[in-house]
């Protein structure tokens, strides 16, 4: 049988840079906004939005990228746990999702078979109907979803419109991509492996589930840009960090969309979702988040009210032995490398050591929730996060006395 290499190294990872973006989707030709497109890409939000009638819009995105795992079955698990989480970032529940494949035909199909199962089941496990995809022979594999959710307009989330005061939740450990990179070449202790497999296969769900009780002014999910670059979006520094032009002056009407090249990620291993609860419970019954989510985004796209944020890394949460992957045996990502070039200036360090940089610019592939919340409820909202069994903590707060982040210890 011919030899296959499954994992050549992916996850989000793969994507194109947020510089590389930016540039590319500013040209995009002006289009008369529709109304009932409440969100549109040029926030770069983590889905689109479009409302169907008062009281009802969807939310859409897809998301697909090469193994960053050795096992096809888990490959699928974390593929599609990634593919809808960026509709639970948005205040949403997934009801349908479509497969996309791009797999070699020579192969052995039964590899195509697991990564589809792991797939099935994550839908499953959250509630939506796998109804369909699309397959194409390729060179190499790819595999995701496109996801559609349902949501209640006056309820979105966007990942704009945090508040000066706001507390920053995390909801999962970082350093996906260190760790995988290190699994590619077997050098993972199995334990972190592990660990980072039990969260990437962690459906965003029960978080969000959570959060939705709450008010939240912004959330999003952690994934390819690195805590640090989609923190940054949410505090609306993207456009004086890349100096691209104002998307309001020229942005297209694209509801959204993905891009998955090759990059360096792998690893193996097992593990299944530790945190079984009710499938389809979707997010209802939040009485608080109302339509200031969309409205109050755009006091930071306009800049006219300037916010940074303090971090403090030792709150962190992290995988074990990061630290040692990064000074010891140096299993960054380049696309680390690529997320610091581009945030630049917008980040100022203070005590804070070489791995736990890396840490906060790593690529995260199906990474946790990152939610703005009021100080006077935060930490009752991390005490019912963490009754899921989730390692998510208070990494930070936003501030109207910085306009970039810092980095403390
Ligand atoms: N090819 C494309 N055409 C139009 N818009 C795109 C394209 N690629 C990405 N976008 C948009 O750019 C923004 C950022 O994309 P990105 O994939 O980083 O979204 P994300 O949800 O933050 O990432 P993830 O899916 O990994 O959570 C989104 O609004 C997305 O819809
Ligand atoms: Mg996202």
């Amino acid at each position: 049988m011919e030899q296959i290499e499954f994992c050549k190294g992916g996850g989000c990872t793969a994507k194109l840079g947020p510089d590389i973006l930016d540039r590319v989707l500013s040209r995009l030709p002006a289009q008369k906004r529709d109304p009932d497109l409440l969100v549109g890409f040029d926030t770069n939000d983590d889905a689109a939005v479009y409302r169907v009638s008062g009281d009802r819009a969807i939310v859409q995105t897809l998301d697909f990228f090469p193994p960053m795992v050795d096992d096809p079955y888990l490959f699928g698990q974390i593929a599609a746990a990634n593919a809808m989480s960026d509709i639970w970032a948005m205040g949403g529940r997934p009801v349908t999702a479509l497969n996309i494949v791009c797999f070699p035909q020579s192969w052995d199909l039964n590899i195509l078979g697991r990564i589809m199962q792991g797939g099935a089941e994550k839908v499953a496990e959250a509630g939506a109907s796998l109804c369909g995809g699309h397959s194409i022979n390729d060179n190499d594999v790819k595999y995701g979803l496109s996801v559609t959710g349902l949501i209640d307009p006056a309820r979105v989330l966007t990942n704009v419109g945090a508040r000066a005061g706001d507390r920053l939740i995390l909801t999962k450990p970082l350093g996906t991509g260190i760790v995988c990179t290190a699994g590619r070449v077997k050098a993972a202790d199995p334990a972190s492996m592990d660990e980072a497999i039990r969260s990437m296969t962690t459906l965003n769900k029960y978080a969000a589930k959570v959060l939705s009780r709450y008010e939240v002014h912004a959330c999003t999910d952690v994934t390819g840009f690195s805590l640090l670059g989609h923190l940054s979006e949410m505090l609306g520094m993207k456009r004086r960090a890349s100096g691209s032009p104002d998307a309001e002056d020229g942005g297209g009407q694209v509801a959204g969309g993905r891009q998955a090249g090759q990059t360096d990620q792998t690893s193996d291993m097992t593990l299944p979702d530790s945190t079984g609860q009710t499938a389809g419970a979707g997010l209802a019954g939040n009485s608080n988040q109302t339509d200031h989510a969309v409205q109050a985004g755009s006091r930071n796209q306009s800049g006219s009210s300037p916010l940074g944020a303090v971090l403090h890394t030792s709150t962190v949460p992290h995988f074990k032995w990061v630290r040692e992957f990064v000074e010891e045996d140096f299993f960054i990502t380049a696309n680390g490398q690529r997320n610091r070039n581009h945030l630049g200036d917008l980040v100022e360090f203070h005590n804070t050591a070489f791995w736990q940089q890396e840490l906060l610019f790593d690529p995260q592939t199906s990474g946790g929730l990152l939610a703005a919340v009021p100080n006077e409820i935060a930490d009752e909202v991390l005490t019912e996060i963490k009754k899921l069994g989730l390692p998510c903590s208070l990494i930070g707060e936003v501030t109207d006395q910085l306009d970039h982040i810092l980095v403390t210890a």
